[in-house]
């Protein structure tokens, strides 16, 4: 069904054919659980007419049913069989859409099959992805959920004097007991270290007066939820509790702006000018948030520049931070859908600063 959609969307736009590797999309449009196949060529072909055929390592033999598919084994070579299925499916040439995400190897060997004009498939799969339907949504409210719940899991942790990469590791385990896995490698950054947003877990050991932000997902179904909370590990200065106060007012205020019809820059303008209103406006160094779905960054990106126009169905993060070298940072994140014109929370997690 949704191939068809994806075919019929080729021809609105004058493109022949597309050429898919392992990845969220071959997921979304087929179902297919085939991971990320390393080496070995994986790849469906759709053409715009609605034709469709899969090539798959030998390895697959077993998994792949009901679906058009040729294998290929260990030792013979599978661009001979793909240049087959390009000229069954009247591809040899034209304009192809390939997916983003492809191994440059695959990339540069499918390339010299024929005399195509590529294009990335995300230009038009983004059309399909970025309104979710209702089973969509409720896979997603079932991943924030769980990470909600876990939350509430790690205040009941005795959080003193743990490494960073002990609690990011506890929270790893929660939500593998909680979900399908995790959507990204849990962050944890305390005191200083909260100052880099992506900031990779490390040795330190929580102590008192840190603001430490906890930020991690899960997955359900394949639909990721992303949350950040900051907690404080006793009683920090004034400043890092007065900086907590301004991003939760520019997450409320961005997470008030989400309307159908707004555009997604007025959201990251929400959230900008209230930390810039408080004299922190060079501190908050990224976008306010991300599309949120299959993958954990997809559109729409809800940053300065975002142009994309809200709808019902679309689901993203919003997710402003300030950040203070050698001092600390914080961020909160919630996942948000826009439902009946307006945005509606998926985590719901306390927002209110916790002394632990
Ligand atoms: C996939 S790792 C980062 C997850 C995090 N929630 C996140 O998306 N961000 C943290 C800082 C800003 C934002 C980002 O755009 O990377």
């Amino acid at each position: 069904m949704r191939l068809q959609k994806l075919a019929s969307l080729m021809k609105e736009k004058n493109f022949d054919g597309a050429v898919i590797s392992p990845g969220t999309n071959l997921y979304y449009l087929t179902g297919l659980k085939i991971h990320e196949a390393g080496e070995r060529l994986t790849v469906l072909v759709v053409s715009a007419d609605g034709n469709y055929h899969l090539l798959a390592p030998g390895l697959y033999e077993n998994v792949v049913r009901n679906f058009p598919v040729t294998f290929w084994r260990d030792g013979e070579n599978p661009y001979h069989k793909l240049a087959w299925i390009l000229a069954e499916l009247e591809l040899s040439s034209g304009r192809l859409l390939i997916e983003d995400t492809m191994r440059a190897d695959w990339l540069i060997n499918i390339i010299k099959l024929g005399r195509f004009e590529l294009h990335p498939l995300s230009s038009v799969v983004r059309e399909l992805r970025t309104r979710k339907d209702r089973h969509e949504i409720e896979m997603m409210k079932h991943a924030a959920k769980a990470a909600d719940r876990i939350f509430d899991e790690i205040l009941s942790w005795d959080l003193l004097g743990m490494r960073e990469r002990e609690l990011a590791l506890k929270i790893e385990l929660a939500v593998r007991e909680l979900s399908d896995g995790i959507s990204f490698e849990p962050i944890v950054a305390s005191g200083e270290n909260a100052a880099n947003p992506h900031h990779e877990p490390g040795e330190r050991r929580l102590r008192k007066g840190d603001m430490v932000i906890l930020d991690y997902g899960a997955r359900w179904r394949g639909y990721c939820s992303d949350i950040t909370r900051t907690i404080a590990i006793g009683r920090p200065s004034e400043k890092l509790v007065e900086i907590y106060e301004v991003v939760k007012e520019a997450q409320e205020n961005a997470y008030r702006a989400v309307r159908e019809g707004t555009k997604a820059k007025e959201v990251d303008r929400a959230a900008r000018e209230a930390i810039a209103r408080a004299g922190y406006g060079e501190y908050f160094t990224h976008r306010t948030g991300h599309g949120l779905g299959l993958d954990v960054h997809e559109e729409p990106y809800i940053g300065p520049d975002g142009e994309t126009i809200l709808e019902n169905g679309m689901t993203f993060t919003i997710e402003p931070g300030i950040y203070i070298p050698s001092l600390g940072g914080v961020r909160i994140e919630d996942d948000v859908v826009v439902l009946d014109g307006k945005g509606k929370r998926l985590t719901r997690a306390d927002r209110e600063l916790v002394f632990l």
